[in-house]
């Protein structure tokens, strides 16, 4: 069977491969939609209630894990253009896409389908991912794809504000936590990943998956959704539906954070479903920090008493774990975890 499911026409039933054992699928359950997901506007973060919105963005991380940001400075014509190059890059003709078809993690720019364990995992994933780096744009964008014609000129657009967009965030976040202003930049949001899912319409949503559970192991995700839904995060013992904010972005800590702030933020644990009625198109965007750059909580966070929570690691030792645990970023953290005295 071809691998890549955009390639795929007319699936009228879910195929064996891709049915997971009964203690994993999300079953008939209607879940419940998270009705109170944060959302943040960006833009009163420059005026009078900047306090209160970092204030926002701190309960926020604490409470949920994550939030949705408006006004967030990328303009609707800028995401809209770009949902639309993916979805067009998705949809162009199976000897195109194969160029680029690797499970390799170090292939700059790469599809694949399910996981990069694709021919050794035992059930698949009902997703197709693509991936590159995105800054600085000059030492990737050779690597990108150069059809659709405006996908460089469109995807290098928006990696930038999104990065800048990202580092605002970051900004707002050092400012909350007390650290030194600045912490955020540098090597330590170095690298810039982006990462689009597609979902074609599962013939049965009630026996697969779209994206395993997991915490993101990066510093900072975030999340252009597109109107059909599939998101859910854990919450308070259940898994809770995540309703796409037209034009905002979702912002999800990763582990990174989490270290740093010494536990102050929660990373969510999240996954996502399937959807009968439509394909689904994400962007995300990771910034992750460079491999050498030694990661620990921050030291204007402890005192005695409050200890590290972790020790400190580079991202290097971290990355090689996370593989090595089958990219399960919460175990591959304990690694790293001060045992309580
Ligand atoms: O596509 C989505 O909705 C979630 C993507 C995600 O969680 C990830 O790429 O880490
Ligand atoms: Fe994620």
């Amino acid at each position: 069977m071809e691998i890549l499911m955009s390639n795929w026409t007319d699936v009228q039933s879910l195929p064996k491969s891709y049915v997971f054992p009964p203690d994993r699928r999300p079953g008939e359950n209607v879940f419940p939609v998270c009705k109170n997901v944060p959302v943040i506007d960006l833009e009163k973060a420059e005026g009078l209630d900047r306090v209160e919105t970092i204030q926002q963005i701190l309960n926020a991380s604490q409470e949920f894990g994550f939030f949705q940001v408006i006004n967030h400075g990328v303009s609707e014509s800028l995401m809209d253009d770009t949902m639309s190059v993916f979805k067009e890059f998705y949809g162009m003709p199976a000897e195109y896409k194969a160029g680029f078809y690797s499970n390799d993690i170090n292939k700059s720019c790469r599809i694949y389908s399910s996981t990069l364990n694709y021919n050794a995992e035992e059930v698949h994933y009902w997703r197709d991912n693509f991936t590159h780096r995105c800054h600085p744009i000059e030492d990737h964008i050779q690597h990108w794809p150069e059809r659709p014609a405006r996908y460089r000129e469109i995807v290098g657009i928006y990696s930038v504000e999104v990065r800048k967009f990202l580092l605002r965030i970051l900004n707002l976040i050092s400012e909350g936590l007390g650290v030194e202003p600045g912490y955020f930049d540098g090597d330590i949001s170095k690298t810039q990943l982006l990462s689009v899912n597609h979902h074609i319409p599962c013939p049965d949503p009630s026996l697969t998956l779209g994206m395993p559970e997991h915490c993101d192991p990066n510093l900072i995700s975030m999340l252009q959704q597109c109107s059909v839904p599939g998101l859910q995060v854990f919450l308070e013992g259940k898994w809770m539906g995540v309703e796409p904010l037209p034009n905002a972005f979702l912002v999800i800590p990763g582990l990174q954070l989490k270290v740093i702030s010494n536990g102050i933020f929660t990373s969510p644990i999240h996954r996502v479903v399937t959807s009968s009625d439509e394909a689904r198109t994400t962007i995300g965007s990771f910034l992750i920090p460079s491999h050498d750059i030694l990661i620990e909580p921050a030291k204007s966070l402890l005192d005695a008493g409050h200890p590290p929570d972790y020790k400190a690691f580079t991202y290097k030792e971290f990355f090689s774990t996370f593989t090595a645990k089958n990219c399960d970023a919460e175990v591959a953290l304990e690694f790293f975890k001060n045992k309580p005295k």
